[in-house]
């Protein structure tokens, strides 16, 4: 009987991400000089320089980067800890992508500016979108998409998986998002599938590839997490307690205010032992009216 009810409470519970209201927010990750960065980020990649804040007390710095204001627009929080110029990338995070009308011309410019092309433009191998890859001064990787105009020019963040199905549904399930394509390149020996909350020409995505037969990567110390929003973050916790004990992963923080700021987070580990978190942010609705929800962030 008590086995019947709480599978009826979990049913419940999981109907949650699928009414709560999702988007990408950011994504951190550390670098070794906030002022290279923000100067190549700002004049190879045209993002605004949103904001910045300084920590000494914690000894880190933050600058937010992005197409557009934070409450509308996927955003890239940069950190750097004082005195620590390298890190380590590791062979699991993929990419950032940014969405132009122009790959050409963007990757001739950044060229002339003294930035690294790992990947001339053109057509992607195995279809036809055109593309191309940039190193920023850190290593992460920014692949360019030829695309129309999109409101959201920074689409992708691409992360490798050893079990791409295993991850389809944690992230289906824990965070309510919907595989928007997905293609298997047999010839390339992979497979990849975007996830996310619409239409990866509109929004940004999860891009999760699996390699065949790879089921491991190393996760480096560079790339930190990507956040995602939900209007509660103790159900979202709850939830994502149900699906780390089917799926794989666990919390590692549970949900709950962080100490002397207005923001509530919870952290877990998916299948593939990146990490999630949760915490409180101001966006706006679709009247242009300031609102708090609470916020998912998943970490590696
Ligand atoms: C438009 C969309 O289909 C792409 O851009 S996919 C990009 C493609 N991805 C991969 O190859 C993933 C597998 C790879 N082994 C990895 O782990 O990164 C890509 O990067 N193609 C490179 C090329 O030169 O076309």
């Amino acid at each position: 009987m008590a086995e019947c009810h709480a599978a009826v409470t979990d049913a419940e519970l999981l109907e949650w991400p699928k009414k709560d209201r999702h988007r990408f927010l950011h994504a951190v990750y550390r670098v070794g000089d906030l002022e290279r960065s923000i100067k190549f980020y700002t004049e190879c990649f045209g993002m605004k320089l949103l904001r910045k804040r300084d920590v000494p007390e914690e000894k880190y710095s933050n600058a937010f980067l992005g197409y557009g204001p934070e409450e509308s627009h996927f955003v890239l929080e940069l950190t750097y800890n004082y005195g620590v110029d390298k890190y380590d990338i590791g062979t699991g995070f993929g990419h950032f992508a940014i969405a132009t009308q122009h790959v050409y011309k963007m990757v001739e410019d950044i060229r002339a500016k003294g930035g690294t092309i790992t990947r001339e433009p053109g057509p992607v191998k195995g279809g036809t979108t055109v593309i191309a890859f940039v190193k920023d001064p850190d290593g992460y990787l920014f692949e360019l998409i030829q695309r129309g105009p999109t409101p959201e020019p920074l689409c992708q963040v691409m992360l490798r998986v050893g079990d791409l199905e295993r991850s389809i549904k944690f992230y289906e399930k824990a965070l309510g998002m919907k595989v928007v394509k997905k293609v298997d390149r047999p010839e390339q020996k992979y497979t990849i599938a975007m996830l996310g909350y619409g239409p990866e020409e509109e929004t940004t995505v999860l891009e999760l590839t699996y390699n065949y037969g790879v089921t491991e990567y190393t996760k480096g110390n560079g790339y930190a997490q990507v956040a995602i929003s939900t209007e509660d973050v103790y159900k979202s916790g709850e939830v994502v307690n149900v699906v780390t004990q089917e799926l794989g992963g666990k919390i590692t923080r549970p949900p709950g205010p962080i100490p002397g700021i207005n923001t509530k987070i919870v952290s877990f580990l998916d299948p593939d032992g990146w990490k999630t978190v949760s915490s409180l942010a101001l966006f706006s609705n679709n009247n242009g009216e300031s609102i708090i929800l609470a916020v998912l962030v998943l970490r590696i």
